[in-house]
């Protein structure tokens, strides 16, 4: 199916990509559109059911998976997440930028599949910047907060490897870091908007 090209969103739980992805959504309404995963982990407050995740339990999940629903699913800091087909079928049949939030397997396994998005790592400045960014934002206990600190050392490593992303965008000043964003993104977001002409 051709359309504009997908975009996958990685780094580190608490680079700053759903802070990055959502004011992107917002500045260009009707031109992106987010792929909503399916997870096992609780709904934080203020995250909607259908909108941010799809949450579901891990029996229910895992029988999506063995029915062939997800185009790739992993396991991430004891839960699981996924991206259902049809959760990015649902957005290019609008045509829209179908942009993915998801971690460093995620990426791995999407390179096995047709989809071929432009891949973007979102970066922290430093482990101690993101540490306290995500003790900040207070979502999550100690030990899921570990857990995505070991995790963000992985994908730290893995990132670097020449290759794995088409542009890594170190997130120090959100407005640097969001201009960056947004240029890589350009010519895709004029294709969409000159289609709507
Ligand atoms: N492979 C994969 N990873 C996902 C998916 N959805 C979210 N993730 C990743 O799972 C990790 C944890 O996400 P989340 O629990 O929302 O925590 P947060 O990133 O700290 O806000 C992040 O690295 C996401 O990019 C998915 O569908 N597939
Ligand atoms: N450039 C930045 N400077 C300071 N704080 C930031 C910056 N970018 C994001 N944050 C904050 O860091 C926390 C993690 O960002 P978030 O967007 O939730 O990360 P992710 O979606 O990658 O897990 C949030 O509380 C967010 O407000």
């Amino acid at each position: 199916m051709s359309g504009p090209r997908p975009v996958v969103l990685s780094g580190p739980s608490g680079a700053g990509k759903s802070t990055l992805l959502k004011r992107l959504m917002k500045e260009y309404e009707g031109v992106f559109g987010f792929s909503v995963s399916h997870t096992t982990r609780n709904p934080r407050p203020g995250e909607e059911d259908g909108k941010d995740y799809h949450f579901v339990t891990r029996e229910n999940m895992q029988e999506g998976i063995d029915k062939g629903e997800f185009i790739e699913n992993a396991e991430f800091s004891g839960n699981m997440y996924g991206t259902s087909k049809s959760s990015i079928e649902d957005v290019q049949a609008q045509n829209l930028i179908c942009i993915l939030d998801v971690d460093i397997q995620g990426v791995q396994n999407i390179k096995k599949t047709d989809l071929n998005p432009i891949y973007i790592s979102i970066q922290p400045p430093s482990m101690e910047i993101l540490e306290k960014r995500l003790r900040e934002r207070q979502t999550e206990t100690e030990d899921s907060l570990q857990k995505r600190l070991e995790a963000a050392r992985i994908d730290m490593e893995l990132s670097k490897e020449p290759g794995v992303f088409d542009i890594v965008i170190i997130n120090d000043d959100l407005e640097g870091a969001y201009e960056k964003l947004k240029s890589v993104l350009v010519e895709e977001i004029q294709k969409v908007q000159d289609a709507k002409k």
